[in-house]
Formats: structure tokens, sequence, C-alpha cells
């Protein structure tokens, strides 16, 4: 699939620009053969008129007769022959051939992208008419979207199961509709909004509304079989609520209400209301942490960890104490960006996460971003960003994972998650023999435009992404615990583009870099 990195979304342009050409190329043929049917029929009707004239004058000069008999053979086979060809058969062949030659997005990255836009409506409480109008966050971009635009997002909630996103998209379609100018090559109508519209707000638990749309429906289609149904059965239930309220007892043997709009299964919330309120207000850039917090915070130059820090020292901001995470300004330059995106684009896959239970790397809709793997020998740019790493952190990089490149697609995010194994997750890092995960260096290699924040949703602190800085943090504390407080999570990216990598430091090697202790470190700083 493509929508999971902005990196390869950028190749449907080119199919894009292919197929317009293509599209081009049949119009002027058509217009062409059209044109020279034109002519002759211009020809056909000059030469009748003529001949109307005076019939039997006409067909008695032998050389009209000669004329109109050749016009009505030969003349017309030609005419037959040009309508029988169906010149769009060879641009059609054409397309199947890119087929296989370009990118072409699938029904899954419809899904996603429109399931991407939903969230990123959510996440940043954008509303649906602003975002119709091709406004995010305040800012107008020059899209906007039709009603037809609107009724597919609709749809597309419909089928993935969430009745708020269908009554909100189904409603902007209608609005848009009645604004359009009228439109028949419109894919649906007034009555299929409708239809949309009862059912999705019956499921989301307003009856009344739901009757009161099946009876506009109805007022349109009087003869419409389902909405009849429907209708008989809101009248029931409503009226039901009512005795219920009066009296106690319901016997719910009633029929549901029916609906042949496809439906697919839906997947479960992840992760709990309190932490998703905190994650979105995060992003939103709403929760800061206290100025008390803030107070202890400094910038330095580091210089003496290793000599050359005395030539080139790393300027460390402190965002936040105690679990302590800094962040490196100027710790990637852009020469070096260009060349690991240059390196990484080409290995781009789905980004996985880890089955706690199997330990198996599997695709999921909280994770969505493609990412690639460098290994530090692979040239000396990739060398000089672990050694700087290694400045960094103070940490032995022999424990290291390679670098992880990655790139985030249509409101591409990570959700809350650890970068360490938990106790239970017995089987992460198989195979490494490195122990856990202990640090994390996370380089912003873009700027962001809007949103795509790293957000820690129990220390309420957020991180927007600067190209070139770097965060670095402790996964664990000094007993070899996971330090929970070191959730974090990637926002969904807005607008804009965001590319990261990461760098994750592993236990093994750093046993006299950061002794361990038989207990958890408090509050001491870890650099
Ligand atoms: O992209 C980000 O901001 C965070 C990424 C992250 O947490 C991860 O890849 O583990
Ligand atoms: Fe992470």
């Amino acid at each position: 699939e493509v929508y999971t990195a902005l990196a390869e979304m950028e190749e449907l342009l080119e199919t894009e620009s292919v197929l317009i050409t293509n599209l081009e190329g049949y119009i002027r043929v058509q217009e062409d053969k059209l044109n020279f049917l034109k002519n002759k029929m211009d020809e056909y009707q000059r030469e009748h008129s003529d001949a109307s004239h005076d019939i039997t004058a006409y067909v008695s000069n032998p050389i009209n007769a000669y004329l109109l008999t050749k016009r009505l053979t030969t003349d017309w086979r030609q005419v037959e022959n040009l309508m029988e060809h169906d010149v769009g058969t060879d641009f059609l062949q054409n397309i199947t051939q890119y087929r296989s030659l370009l990118k072409f997005p699938s029904d899954e990255d419809l899904n996603g992208a429109a399931v991407a836009l939903l969230r990123l409506q959510d996440t940043y409480q954008l509303d649906t008419s602003s975002v119709a109008r091709g406004k995010l966050n305040g800012i107008q971009y020059s899209t906007e979207m039709s009603s037809d635009d609107c009724f597919e997002l609709g749809r597309q909630s419909y089928v993935n199961h969430d009745y708020y996103h269908t009554v909100l998209w189904m409603n902007e379609a209608m609005a848009r509709m009645l604004e359009e100018p009228t439109n028949h090559t419109q894919s649906f109508t007034k009555a299929d909004i409708l239809e949309y519209l009862a059912f999705s707000t019956y499921k989301e638990g307003n009856i009344e509304s739901a009757l009161t749309m099946t009876n506009e429906l109805l007022q349109l289609l009087p003869h419409h079989e389902r909405a009849n149904g429907n209708k008989r059965f809101y009248e029931k239930e409503i009226a039901q609520q009512l005795q219920l309220r009066k009296m106690k007892g319901d016997d719910g043997t009633d029929e549901m209400p029916k609906s042949d709009l496809p439906v697919a299964k839906s997947d479960p919330a992840i992760f709990d209301m309190t932490e998703r309120r905190a994650y979105e207000m995060l992003c939103r850039g709403e929760l800061k942490p206290s100025p008390s917090d803030l107070r202890s915070l400094r910038c330095r130059y580091v210089t003496n960890r290793v000599p050359f820090l005395r030539l080139g020292p790393l300027k460390l901001e402190e965002v936040h104490a105690d679990p302590y995470i800094v962040i490196y300004h100027d710790a990637m330059y852009d020469s070096e960006i260009d060349l690991i995106k240059r390196m990484a684009r080409p290995r781009f896959r789905r980004a996985t996460v880890q089955n706690s239970v199997t330990g198996a790397l599997e695709t999921a809709n909280y994770r969505i971003s493609k990412s690639a793997w460098l290994k530090t020998q692979e040239d000396r740019v990739i060398e000089t960003v672990v050694q700087r790493t290694a400045d960094m952190t103070g940490l032995d990089m022999d424990s290291a994972e390679e670098l992880q490149v990655v790139n985030y697609g249509i409101g591409g995010h990570y959700e809350p998650h650890f970068d360490f194994a938990r106790k239970e997750e017995q089987r992460a890092f198989e195979g490494l023999n490195l122990g856990n995960r202990i640090a994390t260096v996370l380089f912003y290699m873009s700027d962001v435009e809007q949103g795509g924040a790293t957000v820690f949703t129990s220390l309420h602190t957020a991180l927007f992404p600067k190209k070139g800085t770097a965060a670095f943090w402790m996964n664990l504390h000094r007993d070899g615990q996971g330090d929970v407080r070191t959730r974090h999570a990637a926002c969904p990216v807005l607008t804009g583009t965001k590319w990261v990598s990461n760098k994750w430091i592993h236990e093994r090697g750093q046993e006299f870099r950061r002794p361990c202790d038989l207990e958890e470190d408090h509050g001491e700083f870890a650099i």
C-alpha cells in the first residue's frame, strides 16, 4: 500500500500524469474521428439538399448518378467502419500495461486515506465543513471537497462501522449538494444520503431523528420498501420506550431495522480514554508541563565527554527533568539527512509492531508509517551519525540496533507505546541477545508544517519536530525495570511530511557506562 508513507504517495502523481496524457490522447483521437464524421455528414447534407431541389434533373446527370451511388456504397462503408472502430481499445490497453509499471493505489489505500482524514479530524478537533472547504486548523489550502467527495467519505465511514463520522460527512454531502449546481453525473441522490443518515443516526442512539429522516426519505420515495419497514420499527421502538418510561419492563423481541449497506469489521479501541484525552490535547499543544516542572530546565553546551567536543560542542536542551529527556540541536546536518533519506527510500517497508503474545511482527492501524534499516558500515555518513550518537548518550553503540529511518503517511502516527519490552513480552528482541532497549535517540529529519509531535502522555510533554534535532531519553531504570513514564506517541501528521530516524541502544555493553543498581534511580540525571 502507498498511503502509509508520503514519500511513496509522491509517485502517484507520476501515475496521474501518465493517465492524463493517455486521456488527452484518447480525447484527441476521438475528436478527430468525430470531426471526420461531421465533415462527411456536412458533405452528404450539401449534396442531398442540392439533389432535393430537382430530383429528376439530378439523377438524370450520369455524373450525379455515379456519385450518388458511390456515396451510398464505398463512401458509406468508410463511415460505417469508422463508426464501428472503437478508438478507446488501444488506450485502455495502454492503461492495462501501466498497471504493472506504475504505482496505483488500491481500495485499501482509499480506506486508509479516508480513515486518516477522520483521525486528523478527531485529534485536531477540525470541524467538518472547514475540512470540506479545505481549511485545516485555520489555514486555508487550495483544495475543496465536492458533495461527491463528502458522500464517499461518509460511505467509507459507514463501511467501517463508524456511524459518528458517517453522520458528519453525509450531512456535509447534503449541504454541499444543495449549494452545488445540479449535477447530472452525481452518483447518489438525496434519498441515498437520507438512508445512510437515518440508519447511522439510529445506530448512534437517536431514534426520533432516525424516524424524521426516514419520513423525509419516504416523501421522496413513498414505496421504498426498506424505509417503510424501518419506519414501522422506529415507531414501535419509540412507543415502547415511552411505555417503558411509564412502567418498567421490555420484552425486546423486535426485529432490528434493516440496511443492505455494506459493513466491515471494526477495530477495538486500544488505549483508555484518559490517556487518549491527554494524547490528543498534547498533540494539539493544549497540555503543557507545569511552570514548576519547567523551572529547573536548562540549555547547555556539552564539551567534556570526548576531546572532539571541545571543538564542536553539543547543544543540549533539557525538556524534562525526571525522567531526564533532552534535545540536542544540530545533531544531524542537512547533507546527512539528504543522504539518509536517499538510502532509505528504495527499502521502505510498512512499519510493524511486535505481537506481545507471539513475538511476531505485524502491521497495525495504530502505527502508520514506512521504515527502512541502515547499517553503520554502509556509509561514512552513517558512521559519523552513530559516533555522534555515542557522544550524545555516553553509551556504547556496539549493542545498538541499526538506524531505523521512518517516513509517515497521510495522518501517519504511532499511538502510545513503550520502546522497551515489558516483562510479559518475553520474546521481544529475541535473537539479538543484547538485553532490553535501554535508551532511545530520535532524530527529526524534517520540520512538520502542522501536527506530528512526539508526546509523552504521562509527562504532559510534547516535542514538536525541528529538522536536525534529536531527542534522547533512557527507557530503563538503573535496576533494569522499564520506566513506564517514558510512554510516548507520534501524533498524526496534519500537513507536511514527517521523517525521523530511531537509534535504539541496548543494555549489553553499558555496564561501566551506566552501572546498574538494585534500586530504581530517583531523579538523578542520566547524563
Ligand atoms: O516519530 C515519533 O515522533 C516517535 C516515533 C516512535 O516513538 C517510535 O518509532 O518508536
Ligand atoms: Fe517510540
